[in-house]
């Protein structure tokens, strides 16, 4: 294929304005009930309230896990929770749907798919005549307070409802349905929304409940096709659910290097069938021996025609002569275990919503809970249901670019980075008109699930600009060694579905293998930027190299850091790369303890996680995993409460409940040791239960990268490679040198980092204050806030704090630093 040949496969996207999307009103009436951030909320404070419960529309996994929570924190509120079953259509059906909840009546649900309590797509409750006896059978069991799990159209149905309560009530009260009691208990409906929905297409929320669980079944579901498709060089059409959203297919496409994505607010160009075989016969020259092709199930054309998955069969396979097979994913997607995002999530959001129902008053207008840069935040219920209308309007009127606005940042930085992805292609011919730099990279630390998926973003598009990437193998001892090679873009091809470290990496820091022989070898490779993709080492290299540039002008070139590493302690960054894959290893590990605990009875286990002096993995691993008690180096913790943790397990193994999980982080307390503690339950628990310990080690730094590690690994890389350009190429227009451009400036050590939900950049010299180097830990971290979610999920006391934000100027803030659109000098580099 000729060069002109390959440069016309370039499809140039229509330049789109960079608009700010409106904050969906999010946030806006965020305190109208009066719920306070970071107030502290007292154990039976609502005693004798009552609420109800139900999931409703199509199941998602992750329900159960808000059913769970919304129960247990109700009954530690002090009210009486009613589950009721098969949603809108056992309301209507009576009040035998309804089931005063238990402690228990939730146990052992957390990580289940689907929903216990049952859903139901309810044609009669679309109907006044289908409401009116809903209605009818909630006040006479003296509900008026409900959380409604369930997605858009359920929330539709909520709104409606609440919106005609007072007149049902009327019309129920004149025909002598309800009593006067009855009518005067009841008399206005609080709502509180939940979106449990794996399609993601509700206005106002970064994510609902059961989509991270959907993607994990899609991406499951693609790698194995990916093996079958590589030994018969075939082509793959895969249909994946969503209805009129197009999240899953994007993000699946992203996360497994898909050729080409269909989705209905981002429809193909006119002769779109060209552009398609194109780039598939493009991939096939560059050595590809498959292809993939995501279909949303409501892709469609500009003109609003459906793109069927049989449509693209054909057009491959007749214009191409590629062997091409079509898979409909179906219902797998909605099935299986819950991640354990979703798990957190649901745990978050079902708390939070007990608490603002709690906190509501007559007149409250409806909210849903949803999460906003990953903080649950109030929407108003009206507002983002009118605004999720709007998308479907949007569409029908073939405003597509309006379309991708209303469905939020999150979906439209998914969008950009996808095709971004896409459009790019090794430089074949490197003209002479612009610097091509010599860029590296390494991984130092442990192995982190989801760091080739850094290392392929960052190197693919360093090919499309003509850069070379040299990758320098087992972390500085490799450089020091010479073990430094180019990867070009073909050498990186498939590295984002797989796990582990593919440049091999060693904990050794910079300092360890000597300032002179780094820069001697630095020198040696012409290296003009270093990327270093790792843990705490990576990030404690990049400061110390930074120190050393008055003494070695070698250093004096971008040095960055991305933080991949499973303890997730990397300051500058919420997130580490490989710590949603270890988490969701511990929580399926876990699961299957518990199952274990289950056959043996009256067992308490203690799980060791690793994760150093860091205490998230246990934290977030108790939450997911229905712990009865989480230690960490970060919440000190005595002897005493080890014995009263004993004395509530005992308690517990007189319930049907008969077994104990624990979860203790691996540098939780030097003196009480997962042997100790095992020892000591043994001695304490004697006659009533047995303890078992389970170090589970190595396991947690392996594993198939989750969806979440590889996207987010693709857009770290992506970052990466912007701002090393950036910074070179501002230097060299400044200092007008040909050789490695002279950077002293603190902001060329930087920290690439993501802080709700955006990616920025943070200068090493800056997190120096915010570290504490001895234990290796940022000072402030922000999952802290979830502990005491943990101890009353579990039934210990606690006090609960709400993380939803109240306060007006950090609300304002918040919405600002959120939609303001990062680096658009990124946006325009290429
Ligand atoms: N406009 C509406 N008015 C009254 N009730 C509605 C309305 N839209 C939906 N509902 C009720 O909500 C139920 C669930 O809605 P729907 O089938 O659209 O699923 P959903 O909640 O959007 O979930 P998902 O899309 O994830 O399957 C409907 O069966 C119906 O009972
Ligand atoms: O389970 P059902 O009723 O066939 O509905 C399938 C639809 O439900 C969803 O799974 C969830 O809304 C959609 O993605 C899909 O279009
Ligand atoms: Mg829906």
């Amino acid at each position: 294929m000729s060069q002109k040949e390959t440069n016309n496969l370039k499809t140039e996207e229509p330049k789109r304005e960079r608009t700010t999307s409106a904050p969906c009103g999010r946030l806006k009436s965020h305190n109208v009930n009066g719920v306070q951030e970071g107030k502290p909320v007292a154990k039976d404070q609502f005693s004798g309230r009552t609420l109800g419960v139900f999931t409703s529309g199509g199941d998602s996994q992750g329900m159960n896990a808000t059913v769970r929570a919304i129960v247990r924190m109700g009954i530690y509120l002090g009210c009486k929770v009613y589950l009721i079953h098969e949603g809108y259509q056992g309301m209507i059906d009576g009040e035998q749907n309804f089931k005063l909840a238990t402690w228990t009546s939730v146990s052992g649900i957390v990580g289940l798919g689907g929903t216990v309590i049952g859903s139901a797509r309810s044609s009669e409750f679309r109907e006044r005549s289908g409401r009116l006896r809903a209605a009818k059978n909630l006040a006479k069991a003296g509900i008026n307070s409900l959380v409604c799990i369930g997605g858009d159209g359920t929330l539709t149905g909520a709104d409606l409802f609440k919106k005609e309560w007072k007149s049902l009530l009327d019309e129920l009260l004149e025909k002598n349905e309800l009593t006067n009691e009855e009518f005067e208990n009841n008399k206005f409906l609080n709502i509180v929304g939940i979106v449990g929905s794996i399609d993601n297409d509700f206005c106002g929320t970064d994510m609902t409940v059961g989509t991270n669980s959907a993607l994990h079944r899609i991406i499951e579901a693609i790698d194995a096709i990916v093996t079958t498709a590589f030994s018969h060089q075939r082509c793959f059409v895969m249909e994946v659910m969503g209805r009129h959203c197009g999240y899953l297919a994007l993000a699946a496409g992203l996360a497994s290097e898909a050729d080409w994505i269909f989705i209905p607010e981002h429809p193909p160009e006119p002769n779109w069938e060209d552009h398609l075989c194109k780039r598939l016969q493009y991939h096939r020259i560059a050595g590809h021996r498959l292809n993939i092709v995501i279909v949303a199930e409501g892709a469609c054309d500009l003109e609003g025609n459906p793109i069927t998955s049989e449509y693209v069969k054909k057009v491959i396979s007749t214009r191409l002569k590629i062997d091409t097979r079509v898979t409909i994913l179906g219902h797998v997607q909605r099935g299986g275990a819950t991640s354990a995002y979703d798990r957190v999530l649901g745990a978050r959001l079902g708390s939070e919503a007990v608490l603002a129902l709690m906190m509501s008053h007559d007149e409250s207008p409806p909210f849903v809970i949803g999460i906003s840069g990953n903080q649950p935040c109030y929407i108003p219920l009206v507002e983002a249901v009118e605004r999720t209308k709007n998308v479907a309007k949007a569409m029908a009127n073939f405003e597509f670019r309006k379309a991708i606005e209303l469905r939020g940042a999150s979906f439209e930085r998914n969008l950009e980075t996808y095709i971004k992805m896409s459009k790019l292609q090794p430089k074949l011919l490197v003209d002479d008109s612009s610097r091509h730099y010599t860029l590296a990279v390494m991984n130092i630390g442990a192995p982190a699930a989801g760091v080739n998926s850094v290392i392929r973003s960052f190197v693919r598009q360093a090919a499309s600009i003509g850069c070379t990437v040299l990758a320098i193998q087992d972390g500085f001892e490799g450089l020091a060694a010479g073990l430094v090679k180019e990867l070009e873009w073909k050498s990186v091809y498939g590295w984002t579905g797989i796990g582990g470290s593919l440049l091999g990496c060693q904990r050794i820091d910079a300092k360890k293998i000597g300032f002179g022989n780094i820069a001697a070898k630095l020198k040696k490779y012409n290296i003009e930027g270093l990327l270093i993709v790792g843990g705490f080492e990576a990030f404690s290299s990049v400061l110390q190299l930074s120190e050393q540039r008055e003494n070695f002008r070698e250093f004096c070139i971008p040095l960055l850091c991305v933080p991949a590493t499973i303890s997730n302690n990397v300051p500058g960054s919420d997130f580490s790369i490989g710590c949603d894959t270890a988490l969701n290893e511990i929580v399926t590990i876990c699961d299957k303890i518990k199952q274990s605990a289950l056959g043996s009875k009256r067992r308490v286990f203690l799980v060791e996680t690793m994760g150093g002096y860091c205490g998230y993995l246990a934290s977030v691993v108790g939450l997911a995993s229905g712990a009865d008690q989480s230690y960490i180096f970060e919440e000190p913790f005595t002897i005493n409460d080890i014995i009263e943790d004993v004395r509530h397990l005992k308690e517990k193994m007189k319930s049907e409940l008969k077994r104990g999980l624990l979860i203790r982080n691996e540098m939780a307390n030097k003196h009480y040791t997962s042997d100790f503690m095992q020892n000591l339950m043994s001695e304490e628990g004697k006659g009533v239960f047995s303890a078992r310990a389970n170090i589970i080690g190595h396991m947690q730094q392996g594993g198939v990268p989750t969806p979440f590690d590889r996207n987010l690994g693709i857009k770290f890389g992506n970052k990466a490679l912007v701002k090393m350009i950036e910074l070179l190429n501002k230097t060299a227009r400044e200092n007008k040198l040909t050789e490695p451009p002279y950077m002293l400036n603190k902001d060329s050590s930087l920290v690439v980092g993501i802080r709700r939900s955006q990616i920025q950049f943070t200068s090493v010299f800056d997190l120096v204050e915010q570290t504490d180097f001895e234990h290796r830990l940022p000072k402030h971290q922000w999952w802290l806030n979830m502990r005491p979610l943990i101890r009353i999920l579990g039934k210990h006391e606690a006090v609960y704090k709400s993380e939803v934000m109240t306060k007006d100027e950090d609300v304002e803030e918040f919405i600002e630093d959120r939609d303001e659109k990062e680096d658009e000098d990124a946006a325009t580099l290429y």
